[in-house]
């Protein structure tokens, strides 16, 4: 590994990342785009002139290779792909300040790493709060033919992708200005306008009847116009204004989504969320859901008849098409996404699923109403059924608790910081350096790159009460961006607590994501966790290997994982404001091994200094500049 390799490496470097093999290769232009996602036009940050960005379909095995254009004048930008773990390649994770630097307005980088395992994953923007400008997509990994998924022989009617975010009418500037104001002044970005399907969404309207739930969520609530909005339509030059066009149009950008099925076939839906705040939950009107796959992992399948879903989560979950249309019920059916854990502002989203021998286009019916928000019961009942397939190479189970090297503890908490409201764990809240960690240990910078004098806090104070206020623990969080460092090859659990706000009594759920890793998650209680009675009841037989996974309302959860992937990684909550406001910490892993990578310079530098050979070489002194005159 080079010593101090921007003046002494030769060149030019190799190209990064993994060696041959069959590659995806795609190139993206990222920039600016107009785009009605609901009805409304607004600016967004689109892929190749849309949004939302190109599915990217792989098999288990092939080198994906991406490269990002960025055409955005005035802000840098990462791609990260959520769910790859990366294994060798940890400049490719895609997180400014962490994993490279943010590549500049007008600049490039290729991103090129091994879609490592069969799944359900996506893809989004990971600096500053990109992600809920729009820069996200889908990315699909399928099975080779010898390993086979295991649910892979329980459906034989195809695959339906179903992308699930949240959207917002301010635009993210603003949210994150808003955000930063200090004391009273502190602007929370409030619930999303509209739930979008695969990008598509309805502002203020419903496809479906309007009944006295969706007026309990929006008191305005009506249903989208059909007959006016179609006769726009007929108006090119307005219909092309995409904003004026309405859900009906089928050119519009806001038309719903529809699912076309065949009777009597069984579908894999592969369902991922990407949302900036909201918790989701998903159902389809008449059908049942049988899950069979968590994050990119075989589960042990089992039936309910709708899904909570989390930011960051992904899922595979078989449907069966067994209706016969009747007068009553055509063969047309709502598949209804509302939101939970949050008191919803939002009216639920609405696609299609229609039988091809359907007597109607529409459902005729009401769309299901989601399960009360507030009833987080029914939300745990349904996590907690979420256990690793049985009998299965690709559910690895967990190393014993024997084998433990380290357990850190992880309290959040919202608390002033400076008069600004921020989220820390174990007070500290989480700020980001210019110079990415990975590029600051593979070049030994540590200490200037950011504060390495210590490491950050592996707990809380004994005493502390999880269901009073951060002020009234008397407990003051601080800025910081130190790390977690772990050795090559340690096993390591953490346990996430979650704790009061700074409002009394109140609590919220956060999904939290570990980068370049799954983990297996060992079990999930209320209150504080309390090692002597709750670590020997963990599950160390079937837990379910995922890479995000929640704590529930003034709860905790136990996580383990192997920290065998060298790299610098984030872990932190999903939601992408609560980041924004310093909730994640890194993991700094196998720093014995990191100046043995292959660190391209590509993703610590800009611009063709990052290529130029004249650059590698060692500079020669200057001469002292010439004393000043007398
Ligand atoms: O970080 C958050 O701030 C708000 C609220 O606590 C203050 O307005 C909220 O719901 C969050 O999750």
């Amino acid at each position: 590994a080079p010593a101090t390799a921007a003046a002494s490496a030769p060149a030019p470097a190799p190209a990064p990342g993994p060696g041959p093999g069959p590659a995806k290769n795609m190139t993206w232009d990222v920039e600016y785009i107009l785009w009605a996602p609901d009805c409304q036009q607004r600016v967004m940050v689109g892929i190749n002139g849309r949004f939302p960005g190109p599915t990217i379909t792989a098999r288990a095995g092939e080198v994906v290779r991406v490269t990002v254009n960025n055409k955005l004048q005035t802000e840098g930008l990462v791609v990260h792909w959520h769910g790859m773990r990366q294994v060798g390649t940890p400049w490719a994770d895609g997180t400014a300040s962490i994993s490279q630097c943010a590549i500049s307005p007008g600049d490039s980088f290729t991103y090129e790493f091994v879609a490592d395992k069969p799944g359900t994953f996506f893809y989004h923007g990971h600096f500053g709060m990109q992600r809920a400008a729009g820069l996200y997509g889908s990315l699909i990994v399928e099975a080779t033919a010898e390993q086979d998924e295991p649910y892979r022989k329980d459906y034989d009617g195809g695959e339906l992708s179903v992308l699930l975010s949240d959207w917002y009418h301010e635009n993210v500037y603003a949210q994150a200005a808003g955000l930063e104001r200090k004391d009273k002044h502190f602007e929370w970005i409030g619930e999303p306008q509209t739930i979008l399907i695969n990008g598509r969404g309805q502002y203020d309207c419903m496809l479906g009847k309007v009944t006295n739930y969706h007026r309990g969520i929006d008191r305005y609530a009506k249903t989208c116009v059909r007959g006016k909005e179609a006769k726009l339509c007929r108006d090119e030059e307005r219909c092309l204004r995409r904003s004026e066009c309405g859900p009906y149009c089928p050119e519009s950008q806001c038309a719903p989504v529809v699912f076309d099925v065949e009777p009597g076939k069984t579908y894999r839906l592969r369902i991922a969320s990407t949302t900036t705040l909201s918790a989701l939950n998903l159902q389809i009107e008449g059908h049942s859901l049988t899950v069979v796959e968590a994050d990119g992992n075989p589960v042990e399948p089992f039936t309910v008849k709708d899904i909570d879903i989390y930011s960051g989560e992904s899922y595979s979950v078989l449907l069966t098409t067994n209706h016969t249309p009747t007068f009553y019920r055509p063969g047309a059916f709502w598949i209804s996404v509302g939101v939970r854990g949050r008191h919803p502002k939002t009216l639920p989203a609405t696609a299609v699923l229609r039988y091809t021998n359907s007597r109607f286009q529409w459902p005729g019916s009401v769309p299901p109403a989601t399960p009360a928000w507030d009833d987080i019961q029914r939300s745990k009942s349904f996590t907690y059924r979420i256990k690793a397939l049985k009998n299965n190479a690709a559910a690895t189970p967990p190393p014993k608790s024997a084998a433990l090297n380290r357990t850190i503890v992880m309290l959040n908490t919202q608390t002033m910081v400076g008069g600004h409201v921020r989220w820390a764990i174990n007070n500290v809240s989480l700020t980001l350096p210019a110079t990415p960690y990975l590029g600051a240990y593979f070049y030994s910078l540590q200490g200037s790159a950011f504060d390495a004098k210590g490491e950050a806090p592996n707990g809380f104070p004994d005493g502390y009460n999880v269901s009073m206020p951060p002020g009234k623990n008397g407990y003051k969080a601080r800025l910081s961006d130190r790390v977690y460092e772990l050795p090559h090859g340690a096993l390591v659990d953490v346990v996430l607590q979650n704790a009061d706000m700074m409002r009394e009594n109140t609590s919220e759920s956060h999904p939290w994501h570990l980068h370049g890793h799954d983990f297996w998650v060992l079990g999930y209680g209320d209150g504080q966790y309390d090692a002597g009675k709750d670590f020997g009841k963990l599950n160390t037989d079937d837990p379910p290997l995922r890479n995000t996974v929640v704590v529930f309302p003034h709860g905790w959860t136990v996580l383990r994982f192997m920290a065998d992937n060298t790299g610098a990684w984030a872990f932190h909550c999903h939601i992408e404001p609560h980041l924004h406001m310093g909730m994640g910490a890194v993991f700094i892993e196998g720093i014995e091994k990191i100046r043995e990578l292959d660190v391209p310079r590509e993703a610590m530098m800009c611009g063709v200094i990052r290529t130029a050979a004249a650059v590698l070489t060692p500079a020669t002194p200057r001469s002292p500049a010439p004393a000043p005159a007398p």
